[in-house]
């Protein structure tokens, strides 16, 4: 049978880092192996697939920006439409690949199969988990199973859905989890096996369109604690942001000097997005918190990050905090 062509879009990251020694796992250099060595390292890629690959930027995704993302988006919606592709694998740097997933999750239009994959350990590291990584994500993303279950990331032999998952340690190859909620499945000597699907709305069945967008809104999260002021959040009404995530106590609580800045940003015209510090649960409407009053919305189970993402593509559509609020319920 003939072989599924699968791109690789090669954005850095430490799966493409190099370390000093073959011993050095921490202090490393990332993003310094180019997309044809990726790919030359894995033989194996050719049993699979027929494999190309494209660098698209050369970074740490700590580094990752709104303009690399839409960048990203239309290169990954570019090449998708093109027939001789049957699915693509994004090489990324861990510390932000649940956002990147995020975001191309809501924005890309197409059914075909696109994993995000990355490495913990630099790519000259005893035991580099890259090499494996990139064969299982391209497997995937040649895979029948792939089709129409929404951007993946791939990593120590699972599938993460990429509204869901989290990286959940800084340092171990088992990093990425979708607590509670649960990973999709797993990859079997280069077979995947699914066992369950988001049912949250993803690609071609959002209404987001980034094809003519060159930016997005200003969004900045605030982080809640105890002792909380309302620096951060001045600072981000007076730099023009046109929304707030605050990443809030418990269920989104908001301390009373913060709530009450809030409620008088949100009155200005400013979005306010509740979401949680806590990484399990829900942050839920009218809790302690009475949100038809203040006019805010919540992010529901999403994560502080990709609420922000969510409210950035929600503000290109609408300035409606309650069609916002049906969008978080949505995707
Ligand atoms: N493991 C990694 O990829 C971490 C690196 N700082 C990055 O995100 O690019």
């Amino acid at each position: 049978a003939e072989k599924p062509k699968v791109v690789i879009l090669a954005t850095g990251g430490t799966i493409a880092g190099t370390g000093n020694t073959s011993t050095t796992t921490v202090g490393y250099t990332a993003a310094k192996i180019g997309v044809d060595a990726l790919i030359a390292a894995v033989p194996e890629l050719s049993k699979v697939a027929d494999v190309s690959g494209e660098q698209v930027f050369q970074i740490a995704s700590e580094s990752m920006t709104n303009d690399h993302w839409l960048k990203l988006a239309k290169k990954v919606n570019e090449t998708l439409k093109r027939k001789d592709v049957d699915g693509v694998v994004i090489t990324h740097g861990t510390d932000t690949i649940e956002e990147t997933a995020y975001f191309l999750n809501l924005v890309v239009k197409s059914n075909k199969p696109v994993v995000i994959v990355g490495a913990m350990r630099p790519a000259t590291a005893i035991s580099a988990d890259g090499p494996i990584n990139l064969y299982n994500a391209v497997a995937l993303a040649g895979s029948k199973e792939a089709i129409g279950q929404g951007v993946l990331v791939a990593l120590n032999d699972e599938i993460q859905g990429a509204r869901d998952v989290v990286k959940t340690n800084t340092m171990t190859t088992n990093t990425f989890r979708s607590p509670e909620l649960g990973s999709l499945g797993y990859i079997v000597s280069g077979k995947p096996n699914f066992y369950r699907a988001s049912t949250r709305k993803h690609t071609s069945n959002t209404e987001f369109d980034v094809s003519k967008l060159d930016s997005l809104p200003a969004v900045n999260i605030a982080y809640g604690s105890a002792n909380a002021n309302t620096l951060a959040i001045d600072a981000f009404a007076a730099a023009g942001d046109v929304g707030i995530v605050y990443a809030g106590t418990g269920n989104g609580s908001l301390a009373a000097p913060v709530r009450a800045r809030l409620t008088e940003l949100r009155q200005k015209g400013i979005h306010i997005n509740r979401s949680s510090r806590i990484s399990n649960g829900p942050t839920i409407r009218n809790g302690e918190n009475n949100d038809d009053k203040t006019d805010f919305t919540v992010a529901d189970t999403l994560s502080p990050q990709k609420a922000r993402i969510l409210l950035m593509l929600a503000l290109t559509k609408t300035k409606d905090s309650q069609e916002i609020q049906r969008m978080f319920y949505t995707y």
